[in-house]
């Protein structure tokens, strides 16, 4: 709408005033300064205040932009008010879709649910009835989802699992799947399949939270070392029994696990598959906090919400900073850790565990 013929009435102005409330993205310190200057002249006319000191620069730069304006008359500077906020109206569109506190849900999805909301992007595993666990559709689902919220306006990203469990790792059916090319096609196609994953968590470039509901093992385990913060439920457990299946660690393990809680207890867990409690894991530096059950959504969400309202650049910044010192050495990690693996899944060990599982004999 061509609003500079018009006249803005005060509701306009009222209505505008309520939308820059609800703009979804900073609309940076210059627009800010523009809206407040004309605000005070469309309300008080020209600049009335003694002009603040130098060092007082917030105030000074206000001053300077009210007093900018002259002696614009009060109805112009009402219509110049609603003029810039409507060009602002990209980022309203997308925020007036949302009502506030409704979640915009990504559809798509088999294995995952993925919501946005108060600049958080949760992906959720969502087989409960399988425990999460992670079948070929849900590795590349997760990689898409992770791609989407790299590139989306959230400040964070949050893994989480639906149900009782957070994840049982992967999904042993995935070696009952054979193709024609026989089971060393299969476990090759599998460890570029296992590096491109990991190394989606490897490169991602803002926070990424993980807010483990309830036990978790395998890979959703030794994931955890890439992730930024890790906080659990004291129903959560940790449990790794890559021996016990014939397999080696993946997920970068090899390397943060040492690192995080000293070579020796990366041992018990990487090698002799001891389960940790969330309590016992918090102590070794792979969880972040651990929260009573009974509490736990309500205490982790309303952290994150407070997190998710810090400077994006900066925030963004700090992750780069702090990744980027790590990220070769954890592609060359995951790359051998996949090779390493390619040739475990195709030893008697690992058959013999996975045929275990399937036919019932055997569980963790
Ligand atoms: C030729 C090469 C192919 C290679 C393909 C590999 C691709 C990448 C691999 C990356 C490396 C990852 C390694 C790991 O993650 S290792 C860890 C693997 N996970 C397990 O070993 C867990 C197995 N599950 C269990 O031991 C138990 O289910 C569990 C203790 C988790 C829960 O026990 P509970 O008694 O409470 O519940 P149920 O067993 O009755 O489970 C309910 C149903 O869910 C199914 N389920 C659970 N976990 C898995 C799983 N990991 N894989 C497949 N299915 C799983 C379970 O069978 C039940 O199903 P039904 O109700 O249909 O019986």
């Amino acid at each position: 709408m061509n609003r500079t013929a018009m006249r803005a009435s005060q509701k306009d102005f009222e209505n505008s005033m309520n939308q820059v409330k609800l703009l979804k993205k900073d609309p940076g310190n210059e627009v800010k300064l523009k809206l407040y200057a004309l605000y005070k002249q469309a309300t008080e006319g020209p600049c009335n205040m003694p002009k603040p000191g130098v060092f007082d620069l917030i105030n000074k730069a206000k001053w300077d932009a009210w007093n900018a304006l002259g002696s614009l008359p009060k109805e112009a500077a009402r219509q110049n008010y609603v003029d810039l906020v409507s060009s602002l109206s990209p980022s309203l569109e997308s925020s007036s879709q949302v009502e506030p506190g409704t979640d915009r849900k990504s559809t798509g999805f088999e294995t995952l649910v993925v919501t946005s909301e108060d600049g958080i992007t949760k992906i959720t595993f969502n087989r409960p009835k399988k425990k999460n666990a992670i079948n070929t559709e849900m590795y590349h689902e997760i990689m898409r989802a992770l791609k989407a919220a790299s590139k989306d306006d959230s400040i964070i990203t949050v893994l989480t699992g639906n149900g009782d469990y957070y994840s049982s790792g992967n999904d042993l059916t995935n070696f009952t799947d054979i193709p024609p090319g026989g089971v060393e096609e299969k476990a090759e196609n599998s460890a570029v399949l296992l590096r491109e994953f990991v190394g989606c968590f490897i490169d991602f470039p803002k926070p990424l939270i993980a807010v483990v509901n309830g036990p978790a093992v395998g890979i959703s385990v030794t994931l955890l070392g890439l992730f930024d913060a890790v906080y659990a439920s004291d129903r959560a457990t940790f449990h790794t029994p890559f021996s016990h299946l014939g397999q080696s660690p993946e997920g970068c393990s090899s390397y943060t696990f040492p690192k995080i809680m000293s070579p020796a207890k990366a041992t018990e867990m990487l090698i002799f598959g001891k389960k940790l409690t969330a309590g016992e894991a918090c102590a070794q530096g792979l969880v972040t906090e651990v929260f009573p059950d009974s509490t736990f959504q309500k205490e982790v969400w309303t952290r994150l919400k407070a997190f998710a309202k810090l400077p994006p650049n900066a925030v963004r910044i700090s992750k780069e900073v702090i990744r980027k010192r790590e990220r070769e050495k954890l592609h060359t990690v995951n790359a051998e850790e996949c090779n390493v693996l390619q040739g475990r899944w195709l030893s008697d060990e690992c058959t013999n565990a996975v045929v275990n599982f399937l036919s019932r004999k055997s569980k963790l």
